[in-house]
């Protein structure tokens, strides 16, 4: 079952087609990869997706990605646009993430708070939940913004550079935790460095303005030529490693 659709999605920012007659599916339990190099639009798909960006073109979310008015999409969002300075506790930053069912002025109930101990417990940073989030360490913050994520139990998943300016522990902790998630939930998390992903995800979105989906999360070298994927391999066995930061061409044209 496709949870999202997107057919002939364009998003221009001032005139700037950042990206351009964009289809893609995202199924129930898919777990997307999504890469390609900086500009290339990756934020962009993230936000039409979310609906938080104009585009032309047709966005379909399915009936199953609502409880009544909630929305089910979990949203983690790179640590760099997260607003530090905004005066709130980690704990309020977790429970933040069930305003979509609750609207910004209703009061949080006991289960809700329960539940936003339960998963900072879970991730090992319970003593934070008073601090000012401005406060607490980039792994700690990332941790909160995980939970935040997923406390209204989403059937879709989206991260934007999780593992962006943290440590090791993190990254690892986190891949095993959307293991697990995954088999409630579909996922779709971006990232620069395919070969660090490419263990996690079960498939690949590559996106350079233009987005192809490759049915596999290995890719190879000559199948990212042939799609013009502005990507350098490094192999590592037959998983390639570095993607460029910049190309001038288009990534994954879809050879129509
Ligand atoms: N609000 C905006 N106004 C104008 N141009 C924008 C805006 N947001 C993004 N862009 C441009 O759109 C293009 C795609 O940006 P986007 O952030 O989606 O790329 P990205 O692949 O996520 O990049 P990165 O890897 O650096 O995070 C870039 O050329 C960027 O400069």
């Amino acid at each position: 079952m496709n949870l999202v659709t997107l057919r002939d999605v364009s998003v221009a920012y001032d005139g700037y087609e950042a990206l351009r007659h964009v289809d893609l599916e995202i199924a129930d339990l898919d777990f997307l990869g999504v890469i390609g190099p900086n500009g290339g639009g990756k934020t962009t798909l993230v936000k039409a997706i979310l609906g938080t960006v104009p585009h032309t073109g047709e966005l379909t979310l399915a009936p199953e990605l609502f409880r009544g008015k909630e929305r089910l999409i979990g949203y983690m969002p790179q640590i760099s646009d997260f607003d530090r300075a905004f005066p709130i506790s980690v704990l309020e930053v977790v429970l933040s993430g069930l305003q979509g069912r609750r609207g910004f002025s209703s009061r949080y109930t006991k289960e809700d708070r329960a539940r936003a101990m339960e998963l900072l417990a879970a991730s090992g940073i319970a003593d934070t939940a008073r601090s000012p989030i401005g406060e607490v360490s980039g792994g700690q913050m990332q941790r909160a913004l995980l939970a935040r994520a997923v406390i209204s139990d989403p059937k879709l998943l989206i991260l934007d550079e999780p593992a962006n300016f943290v440590d090791n522990k993190f990254e690892k902790e986190l891949y095993r935790t959307l293991h697990e998630l995954n088999a409630r939930m579909a996922i779709v998390m971006v990232s620069h460095d395919i070969g660090t992903i490419t263990s996690v995800v079960k498939e690949i979105v590559c996106v350079n303005r233009q987005v192809h989906r490759h049915r596999s999360n290995i890719l190879t070298e000559e199948q990212l030529r042939n799609y013009d994927c502005p990507i350098q391999l490094v192999s590592h066995g037959h998983i390639p490693h570095t993607v460029l930061e910049h190309h001038p061409g288009d990534c994954c044209r879809n050879h129509e």
